[in-house]
C-alpha cells in the first residue's frame, strides 16, 4: 500500500515593507570630524499595522568606521539617525516573532547627494526609500 502524502495546504502572507533613508546636510564640514550630514536609516511597514505582531527587532549593520556598527532595534520606529560625510551600504536585518521564519537581510546604499526634494517651505531634503513585499508561507 503507497504511503499516504499528507500535504500541507499553505497560505501565502505578503507584508509590504518600505527601506532607505533620510538625510540633511550641516551646509558645512564641521570641524571635529570632518562630518557633513545628519542622516536617518530606517525600516517601516508599508501599511498602517502593528509591526511588533511579526517583527522581533531589526539590525542595522553600519560601515566598520562607526563605534558599535550592529545597532540593534527592538520596538518601532525601527530607524538609526546618525552623522556622516560619505555613502556607503547598510544591512537592514530583520528577525520575526515566528522562530520557524529565519531573519532576512536588505540592502541599502545609503544617499547622502541625491535624489533632493524641495519641501514647500523652501527647504531641501535627500529621500531614498524602497518598497519590497516579504511573502510567508503559512501551513493552514
Ligand atoms: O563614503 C564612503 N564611505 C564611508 C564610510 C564611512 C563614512 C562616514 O561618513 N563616516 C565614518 C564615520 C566616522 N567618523 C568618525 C568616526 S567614525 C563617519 S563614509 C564611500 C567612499 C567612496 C564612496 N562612499
Amino acid at each position: 500500500m503507497g504511503e499516504v502524502v499528507e500535504r500541507m495546504k499553505k497560505k501565502t502572507i505578503i507584508k509590504p515593507i518600505v527601506y532607505g533613508n533620510t538625510t540633511t546636510a550641516f551646509g558645512y564640514k564641521r570641524e571635529s570630524d570632518m562630518h557633513t550630514h545628519q542622516w536617518t536609516v530606517f525600516l517601516k511597514p508599508y501599511l498602517a499595522e502593528d509591526p511588533t505582531k511579526w517583527i522581533r527587532k531589526v539590525q542595522f549593520k553600519l560601515h566598520e568606521s562607526y563605534a558599535n556598527p550592529y545597532r540593534v532595534v527592538e520596538k518601532p520606529p525601527y530607524e538609526i539617525t546618525e552623522t556622516g560625510w560619505g555613502e556607503f551600504e547598510i544591512q537592514i536585518r530583520i528577525y520575526f516573532i515566528d522562530p520557524n521564519e529565519k531573519p532576512i537581510t536588505a540592502f541599502h546604499y545609503l544617499r547622502l547627494f541625491q535624489p533632493v526634494f524641495t519641501l514647500p517651505n523652501g527647504s531641501q531634503m535627500v529621500s531614498a526609500e524602497y518598497y519590497d513585499e516579504i511573502i510567508f508561507q503559512e501551513p493552514t
